[in-house]
């Protein structure tokens, strides 16, 4: 697997991020830190947005996004077709995310989640592979919707 991930955070995910972005590179990751920097207020959109956008493009295969709660960075990030982002508090959320969703972003709320299941997090979700079969159909059915070619709608 690719072993290249880029990451980023606001204000309320800032240490979290620090945290899993060393846990990464322990593990032998390549990390791209896009910031924040600082526990200084910033808007997480700006922030959701490139990590999104470079997961999308398919400048970097998987992304992690940390804010407050996870809820504002998921809201950015699956506005970009393509990505298929999800907040996950727990190991087998993550697992689920890989296995049935084929999540490329993975988001953590950094008010709500502690360093230690953080990473825990981030092992089963690097680890998991996506399954396919059934959950393959479904995916390609969230593309159409991307894409306008669902039928619904104007
Ligand atoms: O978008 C969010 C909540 O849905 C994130 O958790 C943000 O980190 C949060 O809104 C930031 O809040 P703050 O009061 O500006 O620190």
């Amino acid at each position: 697997m690719d072993q290249t991930i880029i990451i980023g955070a606001d204000h309320a995910g800032f240490c979290l991020k620090e945290n899993i972005k060393s846990f990464l590179e322990e593990s032998g990751w390549v990390v791209s830190d896009i910031g924040t920097d600082s526990e200084a207020s910033v808007d997480y959109p700006d922030f959701g947005a490139v990590v999104a956008k470079s997961v999308a493009s398919g400048l970097f295969s998987r992304g992690i996004l940390v804010c407050g709660s996870g809820v504002g960075m998921a809201i950015v990030a699956n506005k970009f077709p393509g990505i298929r982002a999800a907040v996950c508090l727990d190991t087998e959320t993550a697992r689920l995310s890989r296995l049935h969703n084929d999540a490329n972003v993975l988001i953590f709320a950094g008010r709500k989640t502690d360093p230690e299941t953080a990473r825990k997090i981030a092992e089963v979700w690097l680890e998991t592979p996506f399954e396919g079969g059934r959950h393959q159909g479904r995916l390609d059915k969230i593309r159409a919707l991307e894409s306008g070619r669902d039928g619904f709608g104007p």
